[in-house]
């Protein structure tokens, strides 16, 4: 198994500067993560884009659809912003013969009590037990990307 990774941004990646709780999106963190999570599996990280996902366009998710589409590999991880998850994961479903997992945080992977490295984790095994399709994994569930919504009040993910 070997998993191509495509950051796209989102609170997981972003950096904080203080006085002004300013941010920037820096370079996707999934590979830092999966290097602490000492995982035996072969990847390949590209970052995409580097936004907010409140600030994706069409074009941006069409870049995803494209990237994803033409990988080569069976197992693709997708790390996102939490507001807009659902909408890309929308754009996917038409992909055949790939499996696909989105997943991002609520707090930057970046700050200790963040959720990324929790989330990936769950998204890697995700990746290694499930059939062809879309799924967002987040909050400590594995859902049908067309089946989850964000309960933002909450916090969390849920099914639709
Ligand atoms: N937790 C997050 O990722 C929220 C952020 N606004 C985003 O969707 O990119």
């Amino acid at each position: 198994m070997f998993i191509q990774i495509f950051g796209t941004g989102g609170t997981l990646d972003k950096l904080y500067h203080d006085a002004l709780s300013d941010y920037q999106i820096g370079e996707p963190m999934a590979g830092e993560l999966l290097e602490q999570g000492r995982v035996s599996i072969g990847y390949a990280v590209e970052s995409l884009i580097r936004k907010d996902s409140l600030e994706l366009d069409d074009a941006d998710r069409q870049l995803i659809h494209d990237k994803v589409a033409a990988c080569p590999y069976e197992h693709v991880l997708i790390t996102h912003g939490t507001d807009t998850m659902t909408v890309t994961g929308a754009c996917l479903e038409d992909i055949q013969g790939k499996v696909i997992v989105l997943t991002g945080a609520m707090q930057p992977a970046r700050f200790r009590d963040s959720d990324a490295l929790f989330n990936l984790g769950l998204a890697v095994g995700a990746l290694n037990t499930l059939g062809h399709g879309v799924y967002i994994a987040m909050s400590g569930r594995v859902f049908p990307a067309d089946q989850v919504k964000k309960n933002r009040l909450a916090g969390r993910f849920e099914s639709t």
